[in-house]
């Protein structure tokens, strides 16, 4: 991978990142632009061949019979070779830049994609997959296109007003210094327009808007059934509608900045006469050379046009140049979030045992706001380590830390006297299964679905483990029994027939260490008895740590950990808890209660 990629690129300009991001194809890209270039002054050529064919029938002018038809025909055919050449030359450089942009982009996709998969993974549950595909497919495609259009428009629009300008001047200084009035004025009307802070920040703001509109839409499109199920509506989805709502200020903003510069630019370059004509006439009225006055006039008459091509063009560009600040920007900050480090010379844990010393550990990075602070607790190899408490105490973060979602701020958790950190990222995902509650099941068939836990099992093991599972009666009712595509004919598998796949995985992946986050709701009893029965199996002589929100199937957790704003308080067994009267006793007491109540409800 070349060094011209690396991710810890600095803030740069869109257009110095891009040159950056191509490096390694300067040669196509420098071609592009002295392509392009000449491609701009060739289409000069018409003008000038137009001028001198007037030129010639002006100077024989009533008698056009002595017109030399051979001169004439010369500037047609010099009008027709600047079109041709124009049009090739443009060709050949977009044909370069091209080449340059589809290599670079391919390039910049997979390291990209490389990148994701090698940041924390934690950092995937906060920055959205919304985002992220608008990143992948909008703002790294834009480099693409500038590398490709953008660029070698920008260097023509560059070259192109310099050798405008010296013919302008070359010919008659003084209708050329009347012509670039007009140039300037369009000048100050585009800067002022695209080229202030203020409009460069509302572009800023406006593309970040969009992208957070596209994230909540995502979310909302993914949460439609809850919205649905609580007969709300998407105004009343409070993400989405702020989404909109600040997408709707920034657009504006953004376009309303355009609306004085924008009409007054067009109408300077659509109007370049402006200042040429009466100048024109003033030098007309006091020429001793009418004749050769009146062709250099209509010498200006005809080029002068083709000023407003080079300006209109200069325009578009101004704008892109904008986005792609705003596009670089956006692929940068993902590109610079450091990846996980890796450690070069890897451990094996000695054992399964899970220790957490001292941990403490800050989402923000602000040790003002720690999940956890100074967590110490072990979890013992082959036994069950149950995490309980109120929401928000610390329970997931704890799960999360041991597969290295995330590294701790300070402190250390080992597996096996092992700091994860110097596991290799395959030993930790070997050592370590999970089982969450929001189970991601992907539209492949139930197999491939349940061998996602261990792509070389056979199907006679993935049975195996589905049957274990509890999920085998389920699956061979399917039309297609294991070979049924998820989601596919409409169909459609319940919470717990899902959990009970991703339960599957876990017991076909066999890893030595499980942690659990126990569904809060079952839908009925027997799903529930099906579930207990499927962890059971996965649960046999491993190492387990649990996320439990039923007490009761925790009462023969081998130790249990109870965590309050991000504080261990209490830690032991079940009996031992109660008796000790603190926090965990408060808890069973209020669950038992719950439990009698329900029961005595049941019996009214
Ligand atoms: N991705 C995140 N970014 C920032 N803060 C977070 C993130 N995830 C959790 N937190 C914060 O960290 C603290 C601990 O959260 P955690 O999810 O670990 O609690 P929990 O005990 O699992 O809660 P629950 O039972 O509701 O799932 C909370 O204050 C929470 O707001």
């Amino acid at each position: 991978m070349s060094n011209v990629k690396s991710k810890q690129a600095k803030p740069k300009t869109g257009l110095a990142r891009c040159m950056e991001l191509a490096s390694d194809r300067k040669g196509l890209v420098f071609l592009a632009a002295v392509l392009s270039s000449l491609a701009a002054i060739a289409s000069f050529i018409p003008y000038i061949a137009v001028y001198f064919m007037i030129r010639s029938i002006i100077g024989v002018f009533p008698n056009l019979d002595q017109l030399d038809m051979g001169a004439v025909m010369n500037c047609g055919w010099m009008a027709l070779a600047g079109i041709i050449a124009n049009i090739l030359l443009y060709f050949m450089a977009i044909f370069s830049s091209h080449m340059a942009a589809f290599g670079t982009l391919y390039e910049l996709k997979v390291l990209f994609a490389d990148h994701i998969t090698k940041i924390p993974l934690g950092y995937h549950l906060t920055i959205g997959s919304g985002r992220l595909r608008k990143i992948m497919d909008e703002n790294i495609e834009s480099v693409e296109g500038f590398i490709a259009h953008q660029f070698p428009d920008f260097v023509a629009s560059v070259t192109a007003p310099i050798v405008m300008v010296i013919i302008l001047l070359a010919v008659d200084w003084r209708f050329g210094l009347a012509s670039l009035v007009g140039i300037i004025l369009a000048f100050v009307a585009e800067f002022i327009g695209f080229g202030s802070g203020e409009m460069k920040e509302n572009m800023g703001k406006y593309q970040k808007a969009l992208e957070e509109m596209n994230n909540a839409s995502v979310e909302y499109v993914r949460g439609m059934s809850v919205v649905k199920a609580f007969n709300q509506t998407a105004s009343s989805f409070k993400k989405l509608k702020e989404a909109i709502s600040g997408y709707t200020e920034w657009v504006l903003k953004f376009s309303l900045g355009w609306q004085n510069c924008m009409p007054a630019f067009t109408t300077i370059i659509n109007n370049v006469y402006l200042i040429l004509v009466p100048v024109g006439i003033l030098i007309g009225s006091r020429t001793d050379d009418f004749a050769g006055f009146s062709m250099t006039f209509i010498f200006y008459l005809i080029f002068v046009p083709a000023i407003s091509g080079v300006l209109n063009k200069i325009m578009y560009i101004s704008e892109s140049f904008m986005q792609i600040d705003g596009n670089v920007a956006r692929m940068d900050e993902i590109l610079n979030i450091p990846e996980m480090p890796e450690p070069s010379h890897p451990k094996k844990p000695v054992n399964d045992d899970v220790v957490f010393k001292d941990v403490s550990f800050s989402y923000t990075g602000n040790t003002n706001e720690k999940a956890l602070e100074n967590v110490s607790f072990t979890a013992k190899q082959g036994q069950i380590t149950a995490i309980v408490g109120p929401s928000g105490g610390g329970k997931s973060t704890i799960a999360n830390l041991i597969s290295r979602f995330w590294d701790v701020s300070s402190g250390s958790i080992t597996i096996g006297g092992v700091d994860v950190r110097d596991m290799s990222e395959d030993d930790l995902m070997h050592h370590v299964s999970f089982v969450f509650q929001d189970i991601f099941l992907f539209k492949q068939s139930i197999l491939d679905n349940i061998r996602m836990g261990n792509p070389s099992a056979s199907e006679e093991q993935v049975i195996a483990a589905a049957k274990a599972a509890q999920c085998h009666d389920f699956i061979s009712k399917l039309p297609d029994g294991y070979h049924t595509v998820v989601g596919s004919k409409g169909i459609h598998l319940s919470g717990g027939e899902r959990q009970r796949i991703a339960i599957a995985r876990a017991i076909i992946k066999d890893s030595p260490i499980i942690v659990l986050d126990e569904a809060t709701a079952f839908s009925d009893p027997e799903n529930e008895y099906l579930i207990q029965k499927a962890f059971e199996k996965l649960m046999q002589g491993k190492t387990v740590i649990i996320i439990a929100h039923r007490l009761s199937t925790i009462r023969n957790a081998d130790k249990i950990i109870v965590m309050e704003k991000g504080h261990l308080t209490e830690e032991g067994k079940h009996d031992e808890l109660v008796a000790a009267g603190g926090r965990y006793a408060q808890m069973w007491n209020h669950y038992t209660e719950a439990i009698d109540w329900k029961i005595s409800g049941k019996a009214v």
